[in-house]
């Protein structure tokens, strides 16, 4: 097998031996974070009952969690799941939908980031509001600019020992100490509900492939994502047949393509 060194061998790497990813989701994402994990060569497994979850999180390679549709007992399915993959040594990514928009989110949020995500991905209100900032979110959709949203990541970075991804028109990726950006994509994606979700998902199956690069493989997930969104946006008459085209386009997309087109700058 080549080395894992960049985002298309980590992706061929990924095809090779498709990673099983616990996702713990919402309900709009279960269908597409799936489906788009399949497209791009892993293997996604949706497990939220707090009975079982913590088992699942021993079996699978890495985990991810979305507060996106919470109620209690997911709640305590993903404290399980966290718990079970931090104990393991599993990467396990948090997706902090809306957190600010309630004190239920609030509470639940705070009581994750205790349990030490390894990655967190949003967009750019919810990474400005996770910080501490002043951040213009109220529901799902994000209505501050990635830009800034950068410092707000880096404290987050620091704070949390984390990987922290915010994605926009551009994305951004930092560990506290090094950055990059990510353009791409399309402006279609935002129109599309749930694929910040499916992102987080993917994530999780680049982490679970790379465990010794997180920063790495959290590049290469966005990376994946901006190339295929514009192939996807190429011949796209609107967000329902860019839907089909995205998935379409994940699963054409090979790695020698994605390491000759993706575009990381240093920030
Ligand atoms: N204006 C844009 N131009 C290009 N790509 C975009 C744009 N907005 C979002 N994206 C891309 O869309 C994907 C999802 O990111 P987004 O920030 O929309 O997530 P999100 O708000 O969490 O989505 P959701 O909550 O609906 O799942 C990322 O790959 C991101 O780069
Ligand atoms: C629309 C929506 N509502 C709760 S989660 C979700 C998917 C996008 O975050
Ligand atoms: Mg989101």
């Amino acid at each position: 097998m080549q080395s894992k060194t960049t985002s298309g061998a980590m992706l061929e790497a990924m095809r090779e031996k498709p990673p099983l990813v616990h996702c713990i989701t919402n309900y709009v994402a279960m269908n597409i974070a799936a489906n788009v994990l399949l497209a791009s060569g892993a293997s996604p497994a949706m497990v939220h009952a707090a009975e079982e979850a913590g088992e699942f999180a021993g079996i699978a390679s890495a985990l991810t969690v979305n507060i996106g549709t919470l109620s209690t007992q997911w709640l305590d399915g993903m404290q399980a799941a966290a718990k079970a993959a931090t104990s393991a040594g599993k990467p396990w990514v948090l997706d902090p939908v809306a957190h600010y928009a309630t004190g239920f989110r609030r509470q639940a949020v705070a009581d994750l980031l205790a349990l030490r995500p390894t990655i967190i991905r949003g967009n750019a209100s919810e990474i400005i509001a996770l910080a501490g900032g002043e951040s213009r979110g109220q529901g799902v959709d994000s209505r501050d600019p990635v830009e800034q949203a950068e410092e707000s990541a880096r404290r987050l970075a620091e704070r949390q020992q984390a990987i922290v991804a915010v994605t926009g028109a551009v994305d951004f990726v930092t560990d506290g100490a090094r950055s990059v950006r990510i353009k791409g994509g399309s402006v279609l994606m935002p129109q599309v509900t749930a694929l910040g979700c499916s992102l987080t998902c993917l994530v999780g199956a680049f982490a679970a492939t790379v465990p010794e690069d997180l920063f790495g493989a959290t590049v290469a997930a966005l990376a994946t994502f901006a190339v295929a969104g514009e192939d996807a946006a190429l011949g796209a008459a609107g967000p329902g047949s860019f839907a089909w085209r995205f998935l379409d386009a994940l699963a054409a997309l090979d790695g020698e393509a994605l390491d000759a087109r993706a575009r990381v700058s240093i920030a």
